[in-house]
């Protein structure tokens, strides 16, 4: 068995105050814990989705990978360290803080932390309820969204992320970004979402390019569109992506990276062949200035 589902994400950022204002009122999520130090937050029925923690990286901090049993996470563990990665049985403190049943933990090939576990915990009597009116986010056995990292090395990458940890490849898209400059990005699937995590040598200082949430009705992405609008933060416009068919746009976060929002993606089909495309939309995401 390897991973499942994208579970949870988390971000170091420098400026918490401005990441608890945004993610409740722009992205529509829900603030489930909060300190000067570190804040999560919420978009179904799980304890929390998202967290930030104060540091000045503004960057990516962790991903969490889910399996759906001990023995789930005992394959997974082990096919890591079959393939030479180092992996930590988290103990109970950071599994409470995680609030999952059992964790580990390691680092791909670039330093960046990778976590595993099993036993998320539900909050069914208190169900989500978004503070800007969002429908609903698209999670259950898709996980919570994707997340697209810059990396140096593409076949370490793809070493740590298919053979470790599990990751099918979708496809591949030859990304023309300006006169002569075309990046290749790697997509990967775990389950029914088209793509839960991305990877290619992308140019700029951060790790992570972006990370994106889908909500279940397209209003929900033209209102948010348009809260970003208000403060001229959309980084590229609305547009419908090649592979999954996502219409989204990409906003600014107070951080430096994007967030992609969007409804309407396909689902991988139970047989997929791995193709490729020379663009990433059929139509729009055009990119815009900085405000
Ligand atoms: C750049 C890019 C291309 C295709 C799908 C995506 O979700 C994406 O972010
Ligand atoms: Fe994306």
């Amino acid at each position: 068995m390897s991973i499942q589902r994208l579970g949870y994400m988390g971000f170091e950022v420098a400026d918490v105050p401005a990441w608890r204002s945004f993610v409740t009122s722009k992205l529509g999520a829900m603030e489930a814990s909060a300190n000067e130090a570190e804040a999560t937050f919420r978009i179904d029925s799980r304890t929390w989705r998202l967290s930030v923690s104060k540091g000045t990286a503004d960057d990516y901090l962790f991903a969490g990978y889910e399996v759906d049993s001990e023995k789930g996470l005992q394959e997974v563990k082990e096919s890591l360290e079959a393939h030479g990665v180092a992996v930590k049985v988290e103990g109970r403190e950071l599994a409470a803080k995680r609030g999952v049943l059992g964790l580990i933990s390691c680092s791909d090939p670039f330093g960046n932390r990778v976590e595993v576990y099993y036993g998320g915990t539900e909050l069914f009597e208190r169900p989500f309820a978004s503070p800007t009116g969002v429908t609903g986010f698209q999670t259950g056995d898709q996980g919570i969204g994707h997340y697209v990292l810059s990396v140096p090395d593409v076949d370490a990458a793809l070493a740590f992320y298919t053979k470790g940890l599990g990751l099918q490849l979708a496809d591949v898209i030859d990304w023309t970004v300006g006169e002569g400059m075309t990046l290749t990005v790697y997509f990967f699937y775990c389950n029914g979402r088209h793509h839960t995590f991305a990877f290619g040598k992308l140019p700029g200082p951060k790790k992570l390019h972006h990370f994106m949430l889908q909500t279940n009705s397209m209003d929900d992405v033209g209102l948010a569109y348009d809260r970003f609008d208000a403060e001229r933060a959309i980084v590229m416009t609305l547009g419908r992506h090649t592979n999954d068919h996502m219409v989204s746009f990409y906003g600014a976060t107070p951080s430096g990276f994007a967030v992609e929002y969007g409804w309407g993606a396909r689902e991988m089909p139970p047989r997929w062949s791995v193709v490729r495309y020379d663009r990433i939309s059929i139509w729009g995401h055009k990119f815009q200035p900085p405000a």
